[in-house]
């Protein structure tokens, strides 16, 4: 068994993660300052303190085994919009948690990185040797980060890895998906299936791909939170591994609304109006790094399955 700090663990990813390291038999305390997560995300059995990343020195000490590290501000769209805010929770939180590691002699980190610190790709499916580009401040800030950690490797032996995200979705039991205001595709899909939305926009079905919509690759969360405990196995001193997660497969904005309306059996209006500024017409990973180094293998692939979890999810949610 060993002892773990888990930064925003009252968030959807964090959550998930949480569950898994319980399950596996671990100790956990989740750290999170609920300004986005919600304290019924915590799972049971996990210490919960109310704080922000920069208070984590309040909070560390020699009795834990490593970090895993996803408290951060993540909508694309504010980011660009109020890009302090970003550099100051996501890159400042972020060094102070890591001065404070330090100072404990905790010497373990995962952290929670993204597929937006490639920008728009040159080429799919995309490997971590891809040029990094961002497009959005988020994706800048978490780039930041993850030359951070490097860095901290390098000098001070940190044992790290970075595992960078596609498009997460499902949902694991009591744990999923709740952003305010809610900007991803499958949960608002859903708000149209429940009539809580007149209609799901997709935005553009002008792009280069077979049916004019964006193509993005869609990973259970359950098998999100697998690698996280495979990375923390994996993790050596002085490096640094860096990691896609992804299917490797990539699904239209269209054949998402198809697949909700085969798990929900609801009809769903559909509205196509302009592009979103920013978005990639293909977002695909190669994680074949991720097969390799950490041995993962994602269990629940398939599109129909990782909605039909998060549909259940709501429904629970919703009361219905
Ligand atoms: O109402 C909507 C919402 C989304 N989309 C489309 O659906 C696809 C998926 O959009 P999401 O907002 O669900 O996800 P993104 O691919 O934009 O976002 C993912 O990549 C981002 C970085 O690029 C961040 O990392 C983010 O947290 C992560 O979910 C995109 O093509 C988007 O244009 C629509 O058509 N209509």
């Amino acid at each position: 068994m060993s002892k773990y700090l888990v930064t925003g663990g009252a968030g959807y990813v964090g959550s998930v993660v949480a569950a898994h390291l319980l399950e596996a038999g671990h100790q956990v305390t989740v750290l999170d300052d609920l300004s986005t997560g919600f304290r019924e995300g915590v799972p049971a059995g996990a210490e919960f303190v109310e704080g922000r990343i920069q208070e984590a020195g309040k909070v560390l000490d020699g009795s834990f085994d490593g970090v895993l590290h996803f408290a951060a501000s993540s909508q694309v769209g504010e980011s660009v919009a109020d890009p302090e805010k970003y550099w100051r929770n996501n890159v400042a939180g972020s060094l102070e948690l890591i001065s404070a590691m330090r100072a404990a002699g905790v010497r373990t980190l995962v952290f929670s990185s993204t597929a937006a610190t490639y920008g728009e790709p040159e080429s799919v499916p995309i490997a971590e040797t891809a040029r990094t580009a961002p497009t959005n401040t988020y994706g800048a800030t978490k780039l930041a980060v993850d030359h951070l950690i490097t860095s901290e490797a390098v000098a001070h032996g940190l044992a790290a890895v970075s595992l960078r995200y596609f498009n997460v979705a499902g949902a694991y039991g009591a744990y999923g998906e709740r952003h305010d205001p809610e900007s991803h595709l499958i949960p608002l899909v859903f708000q149209a299936a429940l009539g809580r939305r007149e209609h799901i926009a997709v935005y553009g079905d002008d792009y280069p791909t077979p049916d004019g919509t964006c193509i993005r690759d869609y990973i259970h969360v359950a098998d999100l939170a697998d690698a996280h405990l495979l990375a923390l196995d994996a993790a050596k001193p002085g490096e640094h591994l860096i990691c896609n997660l992804g299917n490797g497969s990539g699904f239209s904005v269209h054949e998402v609304i198809e697949s909700v309306k085969r798990v929900t059996g609801r009809e769903i209006p559909v509205v196509v109006s302009g592009r979103r500024a920013g978005d990639p017409a293909v977002l695909v990973a190669s994680a074949e790094r991720a097969h390799r180094e950490l041995g993962w293998v994602p269990r629940r692939p398939n599109l129909d399955d990782i909605v039909a979890d998060a549909w259940k999810f709501t429904l629970e949610k919703n009361g219905r």
